[in-house]
């Protein structure tokens, strides 16, 4: 079976990507959801000409030869004066306190002399210094927040300033984990002859859980056709949105992830794509349920993930896909083989800026060559290799 290029088997994937559903939930629980809908300002912000000092509001033009102003009151945040200002007068003021009405500008203390009643300033006097306008910041109908933005902090500070109580974010998938594999025992085990400890959901969990509603670990499944159905009959009977497992997806015997999906009603998509790590991964529906079988070897099933499931969760979420990124290398790469490779690396600061440092490590199964990466370097099909320098494609890991 000839391999599917890399962009064809993410077409696929994003072509069953259900359309973003939107649920409302309060402000205080919107961190890290995608918004479905814009956040549009219900009022001006400031909602009145406020000071951006404490000093003294008053009308340029009756200072502007040094002349000393009566002060005739105060204005605090929360508290304004109520009267207008009028020629010859100042008003005692505050940050973030409404201008009085009259007054035109704002000086602030440092550069202010009081004498009892009176007030002279020290430097020029500047029109409409230090006042920050009404809605000068956002006006009533000034959409802050486009749909598809992930809310963080300083997303969610505008949400709040805007006054939005709630907001509409996208709904977010259910995942099911399952790591299939005689010989694999879950984390903290006492390791016996030819067990392996299982790693794989130990990283998907968290990679995915940002994207998820829940992801639910399922643990180990043992390569016995008997056991594997019922093991995932069971977990496609509460039909997630999406099931990921993890091994059996080669050609060997005992890789029966395959078989026993198609028994189970599971209509492939494809399997086996033109990458490394990562060539037999799988992808097929049934129901609702979107299914990812990623190959059990670690770096594999993480490339896969990365590379697939992270952009189908953001397209899930309707959240803006990132751009890739492109950095100087820092150290030559070798040629590539006829298949896309997805090659560990680290970004690295050096004194003419941020490089991308290629990890030579190719081995699917070499987990502690990940430790040191942050970004994958995507290396074209039969790639020549390049020198330091030359400006390569990366993604990032870790973020949204
Ligand atoms: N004859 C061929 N053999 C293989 C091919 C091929 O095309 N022809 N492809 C190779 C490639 S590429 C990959 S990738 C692997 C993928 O194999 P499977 O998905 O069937 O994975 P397993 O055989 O179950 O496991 C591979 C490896 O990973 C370990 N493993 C599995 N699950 C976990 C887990 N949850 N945590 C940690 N480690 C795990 C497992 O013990 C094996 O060492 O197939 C090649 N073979
Ligand atoms: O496609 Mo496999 O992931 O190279 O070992």
């Amino acid at each position: 079976m000839s391999l599917k290029p890399v962009e064809d088997a993410m077409a696929a994937i994003l072509a069953r990507v259900p359309p973003v559903t939107a649920e409302t939930v309060p402000l205080s629980e919107a961190a890290g959801r995608v918004l479905a809908a814009p956040v549009s300002a219900s009022h001006d912000q400031p909602p009145f000409d406020a000071s951006a000092m404490d000093g003294y509001a008053l009308r340029a033009a009756d200072a502007a030869n040094g002349a000393a102003l009566r002060v005739i009151g105060m204005s605090q945040a929360g508290a304004g004066f109520e009267g207008t200002l009028g020629a010859g007068e100042a008003v005692r003021i505050f940050t973030g306190a409404p201008v009085p009405a009259g007054a035109d500008t704002v000086i602030m203390q440092e550069e202010a002399v009081r004498e009892g009643d009176l007030v002279r300033f020290t430097a020029p006097i500047r029109r409409g210094h230090s006042v920050r306008l009404r809605g000068n910041d956002f006006a009533v109908g000034n959409e802050l927040l486009a749909p598809g933005t992930l809310l963080g902090p300083l997303q969610l500070t505008v949400a709040a300033a805007a006054n939005a109580g709630t907001v509409s974010v996208a709904r977010r998938p259910s995942v099911a984990l399952l790591a299939t594999g005689d010989e694999l025992v879950p984390p903290g085990s006492p390791l016996g002859p030819d067990q392996i400890v299982a790693s794989n959901s130990a990283g998907l969990l968290p990679l995915l859980s940002p994207y998820a509603e829940r992801v639910i670990d399922h643990g180990i499944a043992p390569d016995d056709r008997q056991e594997l159905t019922s093991r995932l009959a069971a977990i496609l009977a509460d039909q997630p949105d999406l099931l990921v497992t993890t091994g059996g997806a080669s050609v060997g015997e005992h890789d029966l992830v395959q078989d026993v999906l198609k028994e189970l009603g599971v209509t492939l998509d494809f399997w086996r794509i033109n990458m490394r790590p990562g060539k037999p991964l799988m992808f097929g529906i049934r129901g609702k349920t979107l299914i990812f079988g990623l190959p059990g070897n670690p770096v594999s099933a993480m490339v896969t993930a990365l590379v697939f499931i992270r952009p189908a969760l953001r397209r899930w979420l309707g959240a803006t896909e990132p751009e890739t990124w492109r950095l100087p290398l820092a150290a030559p790469t070798p040629a590539n083989t006829a298949r896309r490779h997805f090659m560990r690396a680290r970004l690295v600061r050096t004194e003419a800026g941020s490089q991308v440092l290629p990890i030579l490590e190719t081995d699917s199964g070499h987990t502690s060559s990940m430790v040191a990466a942050d970004m994958l370097i995507v290396q074209p099909e039969n790639d020549p290799g390049r020198a330091a320098g030359a400006l390569v494609e990366a993604i990032p890991i870790s973020g949204f």
